[in-house]
């Protein structure tokens, strides 16, 4: 059965340190037109409602063999915080699913997202998406750029300071720092106008070798 990802989102409860919340989704992918030539569909995946499925092992498994000769069942209930068919478009599984945890991620809670199932199952296309059809990484970041319109920082007197935080500085810092950079531009601006001029100069003597 390759036509399934799981994914899972755990959030932080805020005011709690302990308790964690974790949903499990299910996508279930369309077959492909290879897949449906090749009689893939057998009706292996059912699903029952929005929080069940059953899943028939495919004809001739391991799993079917072993049912047939009465070891152990061919078919399995499971349930799912959500489960999304065929039909589910990308924006949809984006947002009944990430939309109001990143929200929560966004006002400092945090979140983890990750997508389990076997080779082909669809994990990238709902992680990554296509260009037309964007998954969830980049409706994350569109949020995320969204949100922060209108909120940046103007002050000149925060720094980053190692790898997710800020040290503040005081007025004599910032005026360092101000002079740290205007040594870096002019730098760059010197290291640019030699490479320009020997540009110049080789084009030169490339049109006009003998003078
Ligand atoms: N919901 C969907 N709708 C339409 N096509 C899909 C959907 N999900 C997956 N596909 C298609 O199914 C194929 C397999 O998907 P994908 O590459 O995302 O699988 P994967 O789980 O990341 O595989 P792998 O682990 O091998 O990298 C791709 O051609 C993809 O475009």
């Amino acid at each position: 059965l390759r036509s399934f990802t799981v994914m899972c989102l755990q959030s932080e409860v805020p005011g709690s340190a302990e308790v964690q919340t974790m949903r499990v989704y299910l996508r279930v992918r369309p077959f492909s037109k290879e897949e449906l030539s090749d009689n893939e569909d057998q009706g292996c995946v059912v699903i029952e409602s929005s929080q069940t499925v059953t899943l028939n092992a495919p004809k001739g498994s391991a799993n079917m063999k072993s049912s047939e000769k009465g070891i152990g069942v061919s078919l399995h209930k499971f349930a799912f915080s959500q489960i999304f068919g065929p039909e589910t478009t990308q924006s949809e599984l984006f947002d009944l699913t990430v939309k109001s945890q990143t929200h929560d991620f966004l006002e400092g809670k945090n979140a983890l997202i990750f997508s389990y199932g076997v080779t082909n199952a669809g994990k990238t296309y709902t992680i990554q998406g296509t260009p037309q059809d964007p998954g969830i990484l980049p409706r994350v970041l569109d949020a995320t750029f969204h949100y922060s319109e209108g909120r940046q920082y103007e002050g000149m007197d925060l720094k980053p300071y190692l790898r997710n935080d800020a040290q503040y500085l005081d007025p004599d810092q910032v005026k360092q720092e101000r002079s740290a950079k205007a040594a870096i531009f002019a730098s760059v601006k010197e290291v640019r106008e030699v490479f320009f001029n020997f540009i110049f100069y080789l084009s030169f003597f490339f049109f006009f070798p003998k003078v």
